[in-house]
């Protein structure tokens, strides 16, 4: 029996009265990479924020590890282990590294500083530098190490990889595949399809706020046709 970490079943999201989302349907399986894919605007970030209640659906269900968080706050939804890594990085630009790691509430587990430091030894060296002196990647590795001091059980990640160098996005994504190794489950929003694709174990595109493909990641990656049309993704962001 596949277990799901998370379950989003015929969303509809609204801007006030601007219909974003059409009946959205998605499912983070346990301890698997999924990624969400689409062009600009095509509802990615409205659907995360409706997963994490930071914009709720109207209508629609959620349910997050067996719970029904349908309209549920964000903090409701954290504490049931669900670190959201925004995207922008909305990191503290005047605290310093340290500061900033130290803002979120401790969920007991295996993620505290100290081990965080083990993992981006580069937050260590630069942890008495301020958020706006960090590089783009520095900010980034910041943004996710903050996301897993709360021990997430699913890691909701909104394109990390935007406006970084290839080597740094080669290591973001290194990081998020570790974290599937080590049991993690995580919903990746990505612009960056080829490297997406690479990691993903199941791939949803989403088109004008409706899903146009949920199937496997090799299936999709296999059928260069189906992506172009359906995602209209740019050659140049498949050529990365
Ligand atoms: N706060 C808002 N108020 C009104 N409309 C919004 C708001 N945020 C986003 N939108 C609109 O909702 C649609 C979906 O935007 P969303 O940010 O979810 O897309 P996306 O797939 O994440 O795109 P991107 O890759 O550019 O971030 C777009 O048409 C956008 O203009």
């Amino acid at each position: 029996m596949t277990n799901y970490a998370l379950e989003a079943e015929g969303l509809h999201t609204f801007y006030g009265k601007s219909h974003i989302l059409h009946g959205v349907s998605l499912k983070v399986e346990e301890g698997k990479i999924t990624t969400l894919l689409g062009r600009n605007g095509a509802g990615k970030s409205t659907t995360l924020r409706s997963l994490v209640g930071l914009t709720p659906a109207r209508e629609g269900k959620v349910t997050i590890f067996g719970q029904d968080t349908t309209r549920r706050p964000p903090f409701t939804i954290a504490k049931l282990g669900v670190g959201f890594v925004p995207e922008g990085r909305k990191i503290f630009p005047n605290l310093t590294i340290e500061e900033n790691l130290k803002v979120p509430a401790d969920r007991p587990g295996h993620w505290t500083i100290d081990t965080i430091y083990e993992l981006f030894p580069r937050l260590k060296e630069r942890r008495n530098n301020k958020g706006r002196q960090l590089s783009g990647g520095e900010q980034e590795m910041l943004s996710i190490a903050r996301a897993l001091l709360l021990n997430p059980k699913l890691l909701i990640l909104d394109e990390p990889s935007q406006g970084l160098a290839p080597l740094i996005v080669r290591e973001v994504f290194n990081i998020v595949v570790r974290m599937r190794d080590q049991g993690m489950s995580v919903l990746l929003v990505e612009q960056n399809v080829r490297m997406s694709l690479e990691v993903a174990d199941h791939a949803y595109v989403l088109n004008d706020g409706e899903i146009a493909f949920d199937g496997t990641a090799k299936e999709l990656s296999q059928d260069e046709d189906r992506l172009q049309s359906l995602a209209g993704v740019s050659a140049e962001v498949w050529e990365i």
